[in-house]
């Protein structure tokens, strides 16, 4: 078991990502490596409908009651300036239903393309710790989709300063600029801070 920091919090758990949505994951893997040690569990949680930081603690409140320890969740966002956020976190929805052209078509009426993509991590300690909230945006435009489909609307965002969509984007690309890495590095300097030693489960 890992000794105690100084001035850090033990917690008798480790800490566990909850989600539904294995390319998160991949990618959270990714980006965290060794940073921040978790494991993870596959569940798609029901979600509240308003902003996206409500969103996203209610997810890590939910979690960590089905968890019963310390848990990582995150809600993303694909927010259209030209209608004023929206789709925003309704975007799974909008995209099944729609698909990539049907997002697209939505932007028809209006000259302005330009969109950002929104991550909302939470962090709650436990059932009854108040989760904590970590944003990372990424402005770009909505395109026709480019690249390959095999994670949400990656074909169809291309963030500013780059021609390439998501999509199209090495992996490792994404993930040095993404709205998920943008959060997390929020999530890495507050568990630096805070000094966190979560120990693993005895099974
Ligand atoms: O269980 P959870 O974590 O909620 O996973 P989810 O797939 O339901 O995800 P969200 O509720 O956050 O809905 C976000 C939608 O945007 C998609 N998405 C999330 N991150 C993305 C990214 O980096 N690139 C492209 N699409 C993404 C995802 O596939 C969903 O359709
Ligand atoms: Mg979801």
């Amino acid at each position: 078991m890992a000794a105690a920091r100084a001035s850090g919090l033990v917690v008798p758990r480790p800490v566990t990502f909850v989600t539904g949505n294995a390319k998160k994951l991949e990618e959270v893997r990714a980006i965290l490596g060794n940073s921040i040690p978790f494991q993870s569990l596959k569940l798609d949680l029901p979600e509240l409908q308003g902003e996206p930081e409500d969103i996203s603690k209610e997810k890590a409140r939910l979690a960590s009651v089905e968890v019963n320890g310390p848990v990582l969740v995150e809600d993303t966002c694909l927010c259209f300036n030209a209608l004023k956020g929206l789709p925003g976190p309704y975007v799974k929805w909008f995209l099944q239903k729609l698909g990539h052209e049907g997002l697209n078509n939505m932007l028809m009426a209006y000259e302005d393309k330009s969109a950002y993509a929104l991550c909302a991590f939470s962090f709650a300690l436990g059932p009854n710790a108040e989760p904590i909230t970590f944003l990372g945006r990424t402005p770009g435009k909505i395109v026709p989709p480019r690249g390959p489909n095999d994670f949400g609307w990656d074909p169809i965002f291309q963030p500013d300063g780059y021609g390439q969509t998501y999509a199209e984007m090495p992996k490792e690309e994404k993930n040095k600029i993404s709205h998920r890495s943008k959060a997390l590095d929020l999530v890495k300097s507050h568990f630096a801070d805070a000094g966190y030693t979560f120990q693993i489960d005895s099974v």
